[in-house]
């Protein structure tokens, strides 16, 4: 199933398709204007002045020459973001998306700061199953040891990405875990503890336990010593070298935006040793955003599109899942799907298995 989205591809005549195509050859050169124009403040000024301004006047305010606004304003007004009406330019809802959605922002940012340098590399990562990208930042193996130690604007943008798209299903995420009368449960990839603190606000009796990388739990561990939350505790592992042999007194076992780090031998292998080693009677939660499980096309658009970002950025080898390919998985691993839970908080779906 994929909702039927993304079905127009066949339709398009010759001319369109060459308009589309033409889009996508200069999509870096549009996104970076998008972007200037949002964070010289030309978008704001322009919804301020919601009347039109000239381009002399638009110059003047944001205090930048002719020639910027001339440039700026005439890709902007080539791909929607602004439009012209007798010498005046005025903002388009498509500029104020760009300036004030959050969502468009903190991809926006996200592209920006953590894949468009990197993404250079794509053809490289994809032909050497490596992220090639990342050495624009280091000389890491994979992203996510590096995350605590990337330049700020990056992290920045990393974080409120990932927070954005799991923190928005947590409230719902939290409300559903309500029923399934929890006592101790293991949160891995818990990364900062957002979830673990949420859940350990909502409810104080569940034993919360923490697994993630040691650099992970490092900010993890002063993030909630200092919220003085005494119901989390931490295990430092590498999911893929560590026996995981720890797990058995834990009732659950939540996952959220975690198996998505790995590619599919990988995820096999991590879900065998959970399944081998938990108590027989715990069940496992996870969350993930499945692009062929969403409720609307945009929303399948974006998370399809943040899989390259895993090629070339984050480790070379995993993807967004498509729900059909990740079912196979858990079939071939002799999981009982229990249920599956879509249209948690902007993207998320729960599946809960035994
Ligand atoms: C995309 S983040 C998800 C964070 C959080 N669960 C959420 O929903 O926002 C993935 C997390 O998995 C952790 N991780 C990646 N590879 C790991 C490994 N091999 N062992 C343990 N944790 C790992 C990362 O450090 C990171 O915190």
């Amino acid at each position: 199933m994929n909702n039927g989205f993304f079905k127009n591809a066949e339709k398009l005549t010759r001319l369109e398709a060459l308009y589309e195509a033409s889009k996508i050859a200069f999509a870096p050169i549009v996104f970076q204007v998008a972007r200037a124009l949002r964070d010289l403040k030309i978008l704001e000024i322009l919804i301020e002045n919601r009347d039109g301004l000239t381009i002399e006047e638009l110059a003047n305010k944001s205090e930048l020459s002719i020639y910027a606004i001339k440039v700026l304003s005439e890709t902007a007004i080539s791909s929607n973001i602004l439009y012209e009406k007798e010498n005046k330019l005025y903002i388009s809802k498509v500029g104020i998306f760009i300036n004030s959605d959050e969502m468009t922002k903190i991809n926006m940012n996200y592209n920006h700061y953590v894949n468009y340098l990197g993404l250079y590399n794509l053809e490289e990562s994809i032909k050497n199953k490596k992220p090639e990208g990342l050495k624009v930042f280091g000389d890491w193996e994979t992203i996510y040891p590096a995350l605590s130690s990337l330049p700020k604007k990056v992290q920045d943008s990393w974080f409120e990405f990932d927070h954005f798209y799991s923190d928005s299903g947590f409230p719902t995420a939290i409300e559903y875990l309500k029923n399934l009368n929890i006592k101790t449960i293991l949160d891995i990839g818990g990364n900062t503890g957002k979830f673990a603190m949420e859940l350990s606000k909502k409810y104080p009796k569940i034993d919360i336990t923490i697994m993630d990388l040691p650099q992970q739990i490092k900010l993890a561990k002063k993030n909630i010593y200092e919220k003085n939350l005494t119901n989390i505790s931490f295990l430092e592992a590498n999911v893929l070298l560590d026996t995981l042999k720890d797990i058995a007194s834990f009732d659950t076992i939540w996952m959220s935006q975690f198996l998505d780090c790995f590619e599919d031998e990988q995820i096999e292998m991590i879900l065998q040793k959970i399944k081998s080693s938990k108590n027989k009677d715990a069940q496992i939660c996870i969350m993930e955003p499945f692009w062929d499980r969403q409720n609307n096309e945009i929303a399948s658009f974006c998370v399809i599109n943040t899989s390259p970002y895993f090629t070339a950025m984050a480790n070379g080898y995993s993807k967004m899942f498509r729900y059909s390919d990740f079912e196979k998985i858990l079939k071939k691993l002799n999981f009982e799907i229990l249920e599956v839970v879509d249209n948690i908080g902007l993207c998320q779906s729960i599946i809960r298995i035994k």
